[in-house]
């Protein structure tokens, strides 16, 4: 344990830093929320802004916004014209979310929405070229079908916490309906063939999925 702690402050200490308002974020989604862990940090907001970088996509969905921390790396990445519709299912997250949002300086390349994605995302019209999924996990399947059906050919998705922390390995308890659900997500997206797919053990598991 204390080898990977080490690792990890080795790993943030050569990469790219991440800004103070993100820094200042972090920490106000400690003190302020219930589930903190449940955002992105330094790591993975680097490497999803890197992600967006190198795809160069025009429009991009996120399902679960919670604090914004990933909103706002994703939408540092985008090129100029680009968009992210980030969408919270939770309204009582949008009194933290929004300001901060709204006051950071990618404001402009920024949808925030309030509900369910499930249902809002197919009523947009847009083919979107990258999407983050990081709702319900119990849901993955569901986020995973609707975001193909709106999707480019060729484009990608980015599914967050699919090892859920070692616990795919495990036999779950029926009560256990997100560890099902990953594993479901998971089994499922082993044999489609409309898919190219990567898992890389970042954090809780990231699996990279390009549309053929
Ligand atoms: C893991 S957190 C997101 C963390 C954020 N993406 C980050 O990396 O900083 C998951 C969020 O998804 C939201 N959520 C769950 N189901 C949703 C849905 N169907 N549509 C939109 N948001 C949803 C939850 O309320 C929660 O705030």
């Amino acid at each position: 344990m204390q080898e990977t702690e080490s690792i990890d402050e080795y790993i943030l200490q050569h990469i790219d830093a991440e800004s103070d308002y993100l820094k200042a974020l972090y920490r106000d989604t400690h003190v302020k929320l219930l589930r903190p862990r449940m955002a992105s940090g330094h790591l993975q907001g680097r490497m999803l802004k890197m992600f967006v970088e190198m795809i160069r996509p025009r429009q991009i969905l996120e399902i679960g916004t919670y604090s914004g921390y990933s909103a706002l790396c994703l939408a540092e990445g985008l090129q100029a014209g680009g968009m992210l519709h980030t969408f919270e299912i939770n309204d009582e997250q949008e009194d933290f979310t929004r300001p901060w949002l709204e006051n950071s300086p990618f404001t402009d390349k920024i949808r925030f929405y309030i509900g369910d994605a499930l249902e809002l995302v197919p009523d947009l019209g847009i083919t979107f070229d990258l999407a983050f999924i990081d709702g319900d996990k119990r849901k993955y399947i569901e986020y995973y079908e609707m975001t193909l059906a709106h999707l480019s050919d060729g484009g990608y998705i980015i599914a967050d916490n699919t090892l859920w922390d070692g616990h795919v390995l495990e036999q779950p308890r029926n009560t256990d309906a997100q560890t099902i659900g990953i594993k479901a997500f998971n089994d499922l997206l082993a044999g489609d063939e409309r898919v190219e797919k990567v898992i890389l053990p970042l954090r809780d598991g990231l699996t990279i999925i390009r549309k053929k």
